[in-house]
């Protein structure tokens, strides 16, 4: 199993709506909440695992958290990014934390593309681009900023104005995104 030499945060700080409760807090495995499952599957290929948030408030366990620059009050993954970004200062793997079955070899490969002058590496599946399975580096603060300074919270939008590097794999599965209820109860069973 790879090791990859970077920090790894889990964002885990969003509304939630479609799911309808707390998707960081929802049971996982053997574990009480999806992002201790996270923590604990994903902690021995990183140099550093962090979880992004809101507040810690809603976590009842030791980690360490990255929490939100409060100037910014609205539920953005962008609010997150600048967050992490500002907090790290270096470059950063970004897992949303819906996502548990993205593996530590994805993340290698996306290590193995980043360059000195790369803003951002982000996977790509055959139905879509993960820009919440990434790896982003500080030179992205500046653009953050420009962006939620104009209300634009697009990651694509930012994407595109930004030196992104794509690295394209052959599988969707690795990629499932828990956003409903049905979408738990598949990765439960799949488990
Ligand atoms: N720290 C932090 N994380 C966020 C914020 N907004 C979204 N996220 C995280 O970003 C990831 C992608 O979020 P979405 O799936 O687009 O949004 P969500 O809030 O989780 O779900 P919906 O409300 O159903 O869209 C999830 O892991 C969220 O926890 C935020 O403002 N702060």
């Amino acid at each position: 199993m790879p090791f990859i030499p970077l920090p790894l945060v889990i964002v885990a700080g969003g509304k939630s709506s479609r799911m309808g409760s707390d998707k960081a807090l929802l049971p996982f495995g053997d574990f009480k909440t999806l992002t201790e499952y996270q923590l604990a599957r994903l902690q021995p290929f990183f140099e550093r695992l962090h979880v992004s948030t809101k507040t810690r408030d809603k976590f009842d366990f030791d980690a360490s958290f990255i929490e939100d620059n409060t100037t910014y009050t609205e539920h953005s993954p962008l609010v997150a990014l600048l967050s992490i970004l500002e907090y790290v200062n270096k470059p950063v793997c970004i897992l949303s934390v819906d996502t548990p079955f993205v593996t530590p070899e994805i993340f290698h490969a996306l290590a193995n593309n980043l360059k000195e002058t790369t803003d951002a590496v982000i996977a790509v599946s055959p139905s879509s681009s993960h820009p919440l399975c990434a790896i982003y580096a500080p030179s992205m603060i500046a653009k953050i900023k420009h962006a939620l300074q104009h209300h634009n919270h697009k990651m694509h939008h930012l994407l595109e104005q930004s030196k992104t590097h794509y690295v394209h794999f052959k599988e969707d599965a690795p990629f499932l995104n828990l956003n409903h209820p049905e979408d738990y109860a598949y990765a439960k069973e799949r488990l």
